[in-house]
């Protein structure tokens, strides 16, 4: 793993007290492994922490027949959106895989299509990272397609400071530049249909952060790319609960999928998978809660704008954190956003 530790310039860590911030700087930033780790805390994010949870799930809840109901997930041709877009396809629902590599598109498509005999799937070939594709996408899809549900789970950890074409840092332009392009252009397209609802994958990496709006694009001090998810994957947190507040027939959540063996857990962290290896969750358990967010009644029953862990809303903060942001900072960062995301609008 290549992360430069955080310099004083990196957004910030909260501040919790030494015991608490060294636990949960193991059990949610998922980067550094220290000695001293808290089994319990550690359990929930692992296999045998979902195995625990899942005695609890009802199982009636995914037994849902989504024919005539519309779904896009994005990045969805690994890991946690190509496991959701499997069990959503399984029961009958069309998919939209919006993915970045044609080839690695198609060759989801053809799998997910061959397990679930269902051949309502379609790809779309999106950068997420380019806010210009982000809107024209957004905008031809619009035009032809009814959708439902929306599930943003295309995310990276660039641990090396890059900017897109556009001039954007990578993570920032990823993970909620164009989280929020999306969302915002198709929030028409949602409101036209049935029982609407956004799921953004989002990380318990989030609880570390309080949201630092004097540097969205980690311009300042030395970069750290951990930190940088970390800020991007509470401004997601924050964007979801702004979202279910402007838009009361959309069901907007969030959620943190565990620790589950993905590619960009492989690529991002190769140290930390080789040490958890054994005990990250398979890609099927960190989609659980994403399909059961997407699809189930019972998550309708909740209240909009909610962060979760297998199946269960649960604190955006951690004790003792001080991560909280005011109302007046959360809507600035939409405001910076939407002021950023102008500039990019065909
Ligand atoms: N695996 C975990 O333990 C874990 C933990 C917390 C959160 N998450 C989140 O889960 C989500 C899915 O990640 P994953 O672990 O399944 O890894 P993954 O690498 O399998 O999935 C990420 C997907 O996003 C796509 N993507 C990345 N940049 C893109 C871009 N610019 N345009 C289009 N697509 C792009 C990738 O191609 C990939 O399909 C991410 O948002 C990640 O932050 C994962």
């Amino acid at each position: 793993m290549t992360q430069q530790d955080g310099g004083a310039a990196s957004p910030p860590l909260v501040c919790f007290s030494p015991a608490v911030r060294n636990v949960f700087s193991v059990c949610f930033t998922v980067c550094r492994p220290v000695p001293f780790v808290d089994e319990f805390s550690l359990r929930s994010h692992v296999w045998s922490g979902y195995e625990a949870a899942a005695k609890h799930f009802a199982a009636a809840d995914l037994d849902v027949d989504l024919s005539g109901r519309s779904f896009m997930v994005t990045g969805a041709n690994s890991g946690i959106g190509k496991a959701a877009a499997q069990e959503i396809a399984s029961r009958g629902g069309t998919v939209h895989l919006v993915c970045r590599n044609k080839g690695r598109a198609e060759a989801a498509k053809d799998d997910i299509v061959q397990r679930s005999q269902n051949p309502n799937v379609h790809v779309h070939i999106v950068d997420m990272s380019s806010a210009r594709q982000v809107w024209e996408f957004a905008q031809r899809f619009s035009q032809d397609n009814a959708l439902h549900v929306l599930i943003n789970n295309a995310g990276c950890m660039v641990n090396q400071r890059e900017l897109t074409d556009e001039g954007l840092e990578k993570n920032f332009a990823t993970n909620t530049l164009g989280t929020f392009i999306l969302t915002t252009a198709l929030i028409p397209t949602l409101q036209k249909a049935e029982d609407p609802r956004v799921v953004t994958v989002s990380s318990g990496g989030m609880l570390t952060q309080k949201l630092n709006l004097d540097d969205l694009q980690f311009e300042k001090g030395a970069f750290d790319g951990t930190m940088a998810y970390a800020q991007n994957k509470r401004q997601q947190v924050v964007l979801t609960e702004r979202w279910a507040a402007l838009h009361k027939n959309i069901h907007f959540s969030s959620m943190h999928p565990g620790w589950a063996d993905t590619p960009a857990v492989q690529s991002s962290m190769p140290s930390f998978h080789a040490k958890m290896q054994s005990r990250l969750r398979t890609e099927a358990m960190g989609a659980d809660t994403v399909v059961w967010l997407a699809v189930s009644a019972a998550a309708a029953k909740q209240p909009s704008g909610l962060f979760f862990q297998d199946r269960k809303a649960v604190a955006t903060h951690l004790p003792l954190a001080a991560s909280r942001s005011s109302s007046q900072d959360d809507d600035r960062l939409l405001a910076a956003l939407q002021e950023l995301a102008l500039k990019f609008k065909p």
